[in-house]
């Protein structure tokens, strides 16, 4: 097994796309905005009357729990809000995420070969002191790929919600303190991986590859409701609310299942460095596999004995599978384990390795089983002390001795497949998950050997003279008893098998 290191050119390209995790944006209600419950009239969101509004909701809500593991919590240490009891039935009149065009803008960025629906989840409402700690979504099924949250715009302050990847936390939506006074209405503000903090959350874009809506960008008026989009496994958090209340309509957004062209070539660099690589004679010569450790966790249903698709793959990822495609090569998606984030130190007295094991047994991770001794063992306890800063045991676990690469990418955002058995802070998902896990996955290029990629140089012909038949090419050697014995193509168009004493070489 080979480590491609990020000199190598295919890792140097592959990390030098950066990767987009969220968006935001600010749009107009195109009605008295109101919550239509199933079967008990409407609530207006009223903003002469803010307390009045949040009075009303408080009226129909209930306290929002958490999940963690198996169970279903009420913490307000961990999660401190209310929800509408009939969230899964509520309707948001003045604002539907596919007739405002924030589908459209989500679709681009998260889910480029996928359209995505939208199902309103959740209506929350933040009381001052109002929180939910740093966590994940979890899945409602295998096709969830991310979350939208809506923000009501009903004065508060604080209730930031922030996304973190690696060691970076950023706010993606921020109160409603004077922050939309001078947003253009229809700006939309994507944010990178690895954007730099300080125009992180605002209405800055990155050079080139952030795109703004096309349209009116008149002054936000005082009801506009701002938007925020992210990958379901990206850590969020909600700060605590100072003052007012905060409300907030989140939506699952699922794949569909209908295609949609992609607008931009992100994988572009990528793709360009693999046929660059294909074209020489130093990657797998003798063919094998190339493996590229994904950022974006899959979803798999728990105890189902598929593995995940490329479809199953998110965001860049599915790029760069798509990038190896339109190489004409084999592209699968492998299983695979690997540590918790370099930079949140793994507090080892809490690993539970029975519950590793049990996450391992898992038939859908069939073939991880002799990772439950490596864990036993302690190795992967070793390496999670270590810190390693690749911060993946993609390298050490995922390849076959040989005839396997694997590259090393920086920002695999590797985490243990069941990673509430290694969190030392906690997963919570917002409810509890009984049937869903999130994955690591990686890509797998079947790279063909430099003869099948027309590299091997043809041997020169062998010419030899017979005293009868006269000159000839060898076509193969045999050795028959003790007596080499040379297949010729005479030039007379005749092959004869003859010892090859009789035979003088030209
Ligand atoms: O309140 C928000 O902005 C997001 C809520 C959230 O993270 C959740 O419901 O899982
Ligand atoms: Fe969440």
């Amino acid at each position: 097994m080979i480590r491609l290191t990020a000199d190598s050119p295919l890792s140097a390209a592959l990390d030098a796309i950066s990767e987009p995790l969220a968006c935001s944006g600010v749009c107009a209600p195109d009605a008295p905005l109101a919550l239509v419950l199933a079967d008990d009239g409407e609530l207006v969101v009223d903003l002469a009357d803010p307390d009045g509004t949040v009075e009303r909701l408080l009226a129909h809500a209930e306290p929002a729990p958490f999940g963690d593991h198996e169970r279903t919590h009420f913490d307000p240490a961990v999660r401190r809000a209310l929800r509408l009891r009939d969230r899964g039935r509520v309707r948001l009149r003045g604002f539907d995420p596919a007739r405002h065009g924030v589908l459209a803008e989500v679709e681009a960025l998260l889910s480029p070969r996928e359209r995505l629906v939208a199902a309103l989840t959740d209506v929350q409402i933040y009381p001052p002191g109002g929180h939910f700690v740093r966590h994940r979504d979890t899945p409602r099924d295998g096709d969830m790929l991310g979350t939208l949250v809506v923000l009501l715009p009903l004065p508060h302050s604080g209730g930031d919600l922030t996304i973190r990847e690696g060691d970076v936390t950023r706010a993606i939506l921020r109160d409603s303190s004077g922050a939309a006074s001078d947003a253009p209405i229809r700006e939309v503000v994507h944010v990178f991986e690895d954007m730099p903090e300080e125009t992180a959350g605002s209405r800055e874009v990155r050079g080139g590859e952030a795109r703004t809506v096309p349209g009116d960008s008149r002054e936000a008026p005082p009801g506009a409701l701002r938007w925020a989009a992210f990958f379901a496994d990206v850590e969020h958090a909600i700060d605590v609310v100072r003052d007012g209340h905060r409300v907030v309509v989140t939506y699952a957004l699922s794949r569909s299942g209908a295609p949609r062209e992609p607008t931009d070539d992100r994988a572009a660099p990528f793709r360009e460095a693999l046929a660059r690589e294909l074209a020489g004679r130093e990657l797998l010569p003798n063919g094998g596999v190339l493996l590229l450790p994904c950022t974006r966790r899959v979803i798999v249903p728990r105890g189902s004995n598929a593995g995940p698709a490329l479809r199953d793959l998110r965001g860049l990822d599915r790029e760069l599978a798509e990038a190896g495609r339109a190489l004409g090569l084999e592209v699968r998606v492998r299983q695979c384990v690997a540590a918790s984030e370099a930079d949140a130190p793994v507090d080892l007295a809490a690993v539970d390795l029975a519950r590793l094991r049990e996450a391992l047994a898992e038939p859908s991770l069939a073939g991880l089983g002799e990772l439950v001794t490596f864990a036993e063992e302690g190795h992967v306890l070793e390496y999670l002390a270590g810190g390693d800063a690749v911060s993946s045991l993609a390298p050490l676990l995922l390849a076959r001795d040989g005839d396997e690469s694997v590259l090393v990418r920086a920002r695999a955002r590797a985490t243990l497949i069941h990673e509430a058995c290694f969190s030392a802070d906690g997963y919570f998902g917002n409810e509890h998950y009984d049937a869903w896990l999130h994955a690591l996955v990686a890509v797998e290029m079947v790279i063909p050997s430099l003869a099948a990629r027309g590299l091997v140089e043809p041997e020169p012909a062998r010419r030899v003279r017979h005293a009868k038949f006269g000159d000839g090419t060898v076509v193969s050697e045999q050795r028959s008893d003790d007596n080499l014995m040379l297949v010729v193509r005479f030039d007379d168009g005749q092959e004869r098998r003859l010892l090859r004493r009789f035979l003088v070489d030209l």
